[in-house]
């Protein structure tokens, strides 16, 4: 029997902390109807990403495989999310990504909505912009893209890597569908992810109370 081509016990590992992460997060509701889908870098060829389908918050470790930088699934027939095209673009592009984390939660996409026309989300004063990797105050400002949707994941992926030639940033919006965060491990994306869902949850609060 051929030996595998990334580390067994890693991937064990790693699959063990996408299962527990993943069905806390499904627990907040960010996961409505089988959508959202999580990875997490193994080595510098290889990503362990969910399959696709399923009630993610059901996930276990046996709902993770492994795919190459090409988003080509590796010793294995399954197949991996829909996305898979979003999350290998970010680890081949950035040596430091070390897990890319979507959801659908409901601040992500009425925002998402929201702000497409402007194709950004600004968010500017808030405390919480500390939680990104590398923001020491809250006297700062990031602007949150907002892309279009596609069911052609190499456009929307191409368009993912305009985005990144222009700025550095820790995640993106996808019109009327939800976010993508990511950080150098799954404790950064994790604060990434809930950071920018907590801030999207002020802002849309602020649109309603503001005349
Ligand atoms: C159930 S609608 C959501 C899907 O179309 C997709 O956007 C999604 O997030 C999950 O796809 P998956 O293939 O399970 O990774
Ligand atoms: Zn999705």
């Amino acid at each position: 029997m051929n030996a595998l081509p990334y580390d067994a016990q890693l991937l064990h590992a790693r699959a063990a902390e996408l299962a527990r992460n993943v069905c806390e997060i499904a627990a907040a509701g960010w996961t409505p109807a089988t959508s959202s889908n999580f990875s997490q870098r193994l080595d510098d060829r290889h990503v362990a990403i969910t399959v696709s389908g399923g009630d993610k918050g059901q996930l276990t470790a046996d709902g993770i495989m492994v795919v190459d930088l090409e988003g080509n699934a590796v010793a294995t027939e399954r197949r991996s999310s829909a996305e898979t095209l979003l999350h290998t673009r970010l680890y081949r592009r950035f040596a430091e990504v070390g897990c890319v984390l979507h959801t659908h939660s409901q601040n992500q996409t009425v925002a998402s909505r929201l702000y497409a026309p402007a194709g950004k989300v600004r968010l500017e004063g808030y405390e919480m912009l500390k939680a990104f990797h590398g923001n020491t105050t809250h006297d700062t400002a990031i602007e949150l893209p907002v892309l279009p949707n596609s069911q052609h994941m190499p456009t929307l992926a191409d368009q993912v890597d305009a985005l990144l030639d222009r700025q550095s940033m820790w995640g993106y919006l996808i019109d009327g569908h939800g976010l993508y965060a990511w950080g150098r491990d799954m404790a950064e994306a994790r604060r990434h992810l809930e950071a920018f869902d907590f801030l999207l949850g002020c802002e849309l609060e602020l649109r309603k109370l503001q005349p």
